[in-house]
């Protein structure tokens, strides 16, 4: 890519006691990318993710973000920065005893010290925003599917207006048809709101419906990180299982049917 990157990070180390869990690692978001984040289970992916938005503090190594170096910055410049970022965490973390506008306005209350008004009148524009219906706002998490809650905390996400959104297995436990909802929710989001979205994902069918590149993290690194093309072809023990198992030529063959003889 011939494009500054948005996020470079660079010689990543993040050791736990003994137990290395990133060994120099490198990798970039570029623009209105959506990058997914693949590799084994517990090859540091949401670690990974957690280093670049602030809430862990790496063993070693550089993080820029938007050009800034994230660990020279001061705890305020650090906020301002990581304001220009969503998040939406595995297990979706929405407050069981808000409604769903409630759970989107808290952000634009605490942050922006917006009225309790104003923040739920945004918080329903951000719930639409997310493909939730109108009546959805003042519903409480209980009362919804798991496809709406991921929609709900989606919105809270989104609710100031980030730049940069992370994903951490944002279709997990979700049914095909609601992940593949979701999947074109996040491309419709990038396209009209210019978002990068940094995914992290076990789910073969979002790699090829959503993303552009995809970064393969093994032994403490990115082993590659291209289009999903070059990824398939990459000599490596774990990649051809993954993407060469029956899951993956499924995914592969529904990303590309004419290659079904
Ligand atoms: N705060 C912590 N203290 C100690 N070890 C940790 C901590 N956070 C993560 N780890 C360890 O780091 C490794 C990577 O964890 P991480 O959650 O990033 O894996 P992952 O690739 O996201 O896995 P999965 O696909 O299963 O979600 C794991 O071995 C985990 O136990």
């Amino acid at each position: 890519m011939n494009q500054e990157p948005l996020i470079r990070v660079r010689g990543l180390t993040n050791r736990f006691g003994q137990h290395s869990v990133h060994e120099d690692l490198d990798l970039d978001l570029y623009p209105r990318e959506i990058l997914g984040v693949v590799g084994g289970s517990g090859t540091g992916k949401s670690v990974l993710l957690r280093s670049i938005v602030g809430l862990l503090q790496p063993s070693a190594g550089r993080i820029e973000v938007f050009g800034e170096d994230l660990q020279r910055l001061s705890t305020q410049d650090r906020s301002r920065v990581e304001r220009r970022f969503g998040v939406l965490f595995q297990r979706g973390a929405l407050f069981t005893s808000l409604t769903l506008q409630e759970n989107v306005a808290l952000p634009l209350i605490e942050h922006i010290g917006l009225t309790r008004a104003d923040a739920e009148a945004l918080a329903r524009v951000k719930l639409a925003l997310a493909g939730l219906p109108g009546e959805s706002a003042t519903q409480y998490p209980a009362e919804l599917s798991g496809g709406m809650i991921k929609r709900a905390a989606l919105a809270r996400a989104l609710a100031l207006d980030p730049e940069v959104l992370f994903l951490d297995e944002p279709t997990a436990g979700l049914d095909p048809i609601a992940a593949a909802a979701f999947d074109r929710l996040i491309l419709t989001l990038r396209d009209a709101l210019g978002l990068s979205v940094f995914l992290v994902t076990h789910d073969l069918d979002t790699l090829y419906a959503a993303c552009d590149r995809v970064a393969v993290l093994s032994r403490g690194r990115v082993l590659v990180a291209d289009r999903i093309d070059v990824v398939e072809d990459t000599d490596d023990a774990w990649i051809h299982d993954y993407f060469h198992g029956p899951r993956g030529r499924a995914a592969h063959l529904a990303a590309y049917p004419a290659e079904e003889s």
